[in-house]
């Protein structure tokens, strides 16, 4: 796989800023500050800085990776400015963080990513070639059938060192020709530091253009540097081939004393401000080779001579023609638009899926399901829940009399009592399973992997036969075991409002969640607007003040309470003390009788179930637009 060469890529900037509006107000802040540099093909160029320094916002800017502010200068790709769509075709990008499925086996991540980078059309056969390729080049055979696994939820797995090498494995599936990685070392001991960039070197070596951040290297890593840019405050402290930095240390007067690892001397001397303005003084005036742009009126200006190619690659073909379809390759007009587009975030588009949405339906859901199956214990404690809560409505309201005075109160509330419960877990339960998922959905998503309404789907498909094996079993201990009506048909409508009840609850749950930032947010948010709405259903308040009028008509558990309680009391009859019949209709509460039937009431409920999942659709694919997910 390393010896495969699509084509030579270069990635040149040119008085490279970015510029953000800090949150709390005050002036704009410059992160990057007029920097120069180039990702070259067969070479790694590596980035240091102290910490804060601007490593990442350069990465990120360089990668098209989302960002939110304003980038001035160029960034060419082959010498012509870069459209950032067919760029995210061809280039990747690793983060600081591993986000990965705990659950899944390292040739089940890799595979995965393989089915849903790749053209539906390759044959399965490459494919897992590809995936076979991804595991020597990263060193993953040996643990390719181990989970990845997560201390946090207690899963055993792989080694911090493999999580990275699984996390650029990832992006490797599509042989991407530019390989951005953020601090690719971080968190790994020595020697696993030294083999990760051992194999990044390789990489490059293979034709990519490698560009990396990377904190404290040790001696044997500096030693794998092609080109190295020094940062400081986002200027750049030197910029250029990693055996000039020594020298260019030494001119400004700063020598690096025997024996001592470059890096860190640097480092030290970048911590004094004067010292600072004296080496990026001498690296402007020097302006080594790699801050030299190749000449923008040459269409064959790149490495290798593999120019036409290398721009079909980069999508830019298309772009360097005018309507009478001359060149304008280093036209200041082509130039300006495209620097424009660049930088404006809304103008940040990811890679297009290019599997169809029913396979990437069909892949997310068999990854849900075998998540569910690696992890019964999830599953397992959902399932007791649901039991443990059915037996206590049993016990608590054990065999109803048909009594006036004591049956009607108890079958009132425990109507309402079934529906509290079926309110808060489900809601509760998707707002903490989006949590868990939001930010692997967030970068797979923000890859292009496949797009959220797969995502929505998946979950949709794979959550729906669980949610009703769990209702319906709830819905069935507590019928019998409270003694409601014994009808069949009544039966089935009481089993069939929980159903569509306990859906309504698990998407305004994760509608919560959508919504908010953080799962704290969120369980704030779904508190309140759950008891807002059970305070309306006509069981608490029997006369509401007409100013919360509304919120008893838009509200899913009045119509699913109303249609419960209807279900129950029309067409049965209770006695009283005195042995008086009372038909059951009379006994409806008139705060919780809404003027329609049962029928009415569930056709309301599924209507708002409908409505429900479709904004949170809806809210899903804006804040996915927004970059808020
Ligand atoms: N959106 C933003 N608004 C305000 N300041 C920001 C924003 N993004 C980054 N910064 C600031 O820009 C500077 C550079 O951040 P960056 O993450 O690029 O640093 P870094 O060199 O990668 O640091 P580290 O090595 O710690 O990851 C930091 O001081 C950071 O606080």
């Amino acid at each position: 796989m390393t010896t495969q060469q699509d084509a030579a890529v270069e990635v040149t900037f040119q008085g490279l800023t970015f510029t953000v509006q800090p949150r709390g107000g005050g002036p704009p802040l410059e992160l990057l500050k007029g920097l120069s540099g180039a990702v070259r093909s067969g070479r790694c160029l590596a980035i240091m800085g102290a910490s804060g320094a601007g490593k990442t916002t350069l990465l990120d800017v360089l990668a098209g990776h989302d960002y939110s502010g304003t980038v001035g200068g160029k960034v060419l790709v082959n010498g012509r400015p870069r459209r950032l769509k067919a760029f995210l075709r061809i280039s990747s990008y690793v983060q600081q963080r591993d986000v990965l499925m705990a659950a899944a086996t390292v040739r089940e991540a890799i595979t995965t990513a393989a089915l849903l980078k790749l053209p539906r059309a390759m044959p399965a056969t490459e494919k897992r070639a590809r995936v076979d390729g991804v595991l020597a080049d990263m060193e993953l055979e040996g643990c390719q059938h181990t989970l990845i696994g997560d201390e946090l939820q207690n899963m055993k797995g792989i080694s911090g060192g493999q999580r990275r090498r699984v996390s650029v494995g990832i992006e490797l599936v599509k042989q991407p020709q530019v390989l951005f990685l953020d601090e690719p070392t971080s968190g790994l001991d020595s020697e696993m530091a030294v083999s990760m960039m051992e194999t990044l070197l390789r990489l490059a070596r293979g034709g990519r253009s490698v560009c990396l951040s990377i904190h404290q290297p040790n001696s044997i890593i500096t030693g794998m540097f092609d080109d190295f840019m020094l940062l400081v405050g986002g200027r750049a402290a030197y910029a250029g081939p990693w055996s000039g930095a020594v020298d260019l240390f030494a001119s400004a007067g700063f020598p690096c004393p025997q024996y001592r690892n470059p890096t860190d001397h640097f480092l030290s001397v970048l911590r004094d401000a004067e010292a600072t303005d004296a080496v990026v003084a001498c690296q402007t005036a020097a302006a080594p080779a790699l801050v030299e742009l190749p000449s923008m009126d040459d269409g064959e200006g790149k490495p290798g001579g593999k120019g036409k190619e290398a721009d079909e690659e980069a999508g830019l073909a298309g772009v360097a023609h005018n309507k009478g379809g001359a060149l304008e390759v280093g036209g200041s007009r082509a130039w300006s638009a495209h620097a424009a587009g660049d930088a404006a975030p809304a103008a940040v588009e990811a890679e297009r899926p290019r599997v169809p949405f029913a396979f990437q339906t069909a892949v997310l859901s068999v990854r849900m399901l075998r998540n569910w199956g690696r992890n019964p214990m999830m599953l397992a404690a959902e399932a007791v829940q649901y039991l443990f809560l059915a037996l206590f409505v049993g016990l608590v309201y054990l065999q109803l009399s048909d009594s006036v005075e004591t049956g009607v109160p108890d079958r009132l509330s425990s109507l309402w009592f079934v529906l509290a419960i079926l309110s808060f877990t489900p809601s509760y339960t998707a707002m903490v399973s989006w949590d868990s998922e939001r930010l692997l959905v967030r970068r797979e998503t923000g890859q292009g992997m496949y797009r959220p309404a797969a995502w929505f789907a998946a979950k949709t498909l794979t959550l729906l036969p669980v949610s009703v094996a769990q209702t319906t079993t709830f819905a069935v201990i507590t019928y019998w075991m409270v003694g409601y009506a014994a009808d069949a048909g009544r039966f089935f409508v009481y089993v069939a409002l929980l159903n569509m009840f306990q859906l309504t609850s698990e998407t305004l749950g994760l509608l919560c969640a959508l919504c908010t930032s953080r799962s704290t947010y969120a369980v704030i948010l779904l508190t309140f607007v759950l008891l807002v709405l059970m305070t309306f259903t006509g069981f608490l308040v029997t006369a509401i003040p007409p100013y919360f009028g509304w919120i008893k008509w838009a509200s899913y558990l009045n119509y699913t309470y109303a249609a419960m309680v209807n279900n129950e009391f029309k067409g049965v009859t209770f006695y009283s003390a005195a042995d008086v019949v009372v038909p059951g209709a009379d006994l409806v509460p008139s705060a919780v009788n809404n003027g329609l039937g049962v029928l009415a009431n569930g056709m309301a409920a599924l209507g708002l179930m409908v409505a429900t999942r479709l904004t949170a659709f809806l809210v899903l694919l804006i804040m996915h637009r927004l970059k808020k997910i």
